[in-house]
């Protein structure tokens, strides 16, 4: 199986690489330095391999894709740019019933953002359950490591003479909302509202924490905190990246599920108060990028899901 990574000197290439070595169904093609953004050296490593791995920025991905236009290479992007296109499967595998098939027959398979795959993972499966309306009004609390905004944010976070490096433990941003990660969430979790999202980062290399709290009394008829925790439990039985967590921790830790693929679920709340807290642990550079990634690829290449991933 030939695997080109395009952008595999990135943050997120780097990631796969190492997920990929040593693996010997897989042959990974390579660019040096030198040729690793030549348009023609890149057209042919795209076109020579059965599957590519497309970890750039969005336009870079939409080239990409143009320069594989009537080829057999089977894609996926990694980026933002197809999450929501036409003829693009959605690679989160676990998230509805028939999505690692369609995933395993695509040749175009969008791979989800780092925070839509926290947020999807704790509300699609209650809207399919019906414990959430498709109409329901969600706000989405996140932070995550500094890898997430790449390169160009790890060189700001890691410059002793950068004031992000220096003055700041966490930031929020994305303060006008529009950020685009919103489309990904309410088209996969089936909402006809934008949930408002509140990004933020954190002075820590990688690492993420997804929160959505919710007023149970908001919703229609009753429901408790059991039935959230049910619904999750049922929806990701048996799987093996997700994992819904029965005692949850009194505190949980940006760090907590670094350095792996998987995604741990939690339900908090006061059942008098009639609140809760759904909260997703994952790595943003894991779960919520190059994990799923080589995930799909497995998938796709007919490859047992997990192999290469950090259980
Ligand atoms: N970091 C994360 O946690 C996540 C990232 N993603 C997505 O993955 C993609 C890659 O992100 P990330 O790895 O963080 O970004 P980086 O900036 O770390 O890496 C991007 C890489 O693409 C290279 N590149 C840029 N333009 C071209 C081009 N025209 N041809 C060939 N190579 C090019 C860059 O080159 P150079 O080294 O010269 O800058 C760099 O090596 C983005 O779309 C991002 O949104 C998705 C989920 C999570
Ligand atoms: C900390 C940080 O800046 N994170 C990035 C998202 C990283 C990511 O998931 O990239 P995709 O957009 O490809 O999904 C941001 O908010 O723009």
């Amino acid at each position: 199986m030939k695997i080109f990574v395009d952008g595999a000197v990135g943050t997120t290439g780097l990631e796969i690489g190492e997920r990929l070595a040593g693996r010997p169904e897989i042959e990974l093609l390579t660019l040096s330095e030198a040729l690793r953004k030549d348009a023609s050296a890149r057209g042919d490593a795209l076109n020579a391999a059965d599957i590519v791995i497309l970890c750039l920025p969005d336009d870079a991905a939409r080239e990409a894709v143009a320069l594989l236009e009537g080829s057999s290479t089977r894609i996926i992007d990694a980026s933002t740019a197809h999450r929501i296109a036409p003829g693009w499967a959605y690679g989160f595998p676990e998230l509805e019933p028939g999505c690692r098939e369609a995933i395993g027959a695509a040749d175009y398979v969008a791979n989800p953002g780092c925070y839509p795959t926290g947020f999807l993972a704790l509300v699609r499966p209650l809207v399919r359950a019906g414990l959430l309306p498709a109409d329901a009004l969600l706000s989405v609390n996140a932070t995550s490591g500094y890898s997430g905004g790449g390169k160009s944010m790890i060189a700001s976070f890691e410059d002793p003479a950068d004031p992000a490096a220096t003055d700041t433990a966490f930031r929020t941003y994305a303060m006008n909302l529009a950020h685009k990660h919103a489309p990904e969430m309410t088209v996969h979790a089936g909402l006809t509202h934008a949930p408002i999202f509140q990004p933020a980062v954190a002075k820590t290399y990688r690492g993420m924490i997804v929160e959505v709290p919710l007023h149970l009394h908001a919703l229609p008829g009753t429901v408790t905190l059991a039935d959230l925790r049910a619904a999750l439990a049922d929806h990701y039985a048996g799987s093996a990246l997700v994992r819904v967590v029965d005692n949850a921790p009194p505190v949980m830790t940006i760090e907590q599920l670094a350095g792996t693929d998987r995604i741990d679920l939690f339900v908090y709340g006061d059942e008098k108060a009639g609140q809760a807290r759904l909260v997703a642990a994952l790595d943003n550079l894991g779960k919520g990028a190059a994990g799923a990634a080589v995930q799909n690829m497995n998938l796709m290449a007919g490859l047992p899901e997990t192999a290469g991933l950090q259980l």
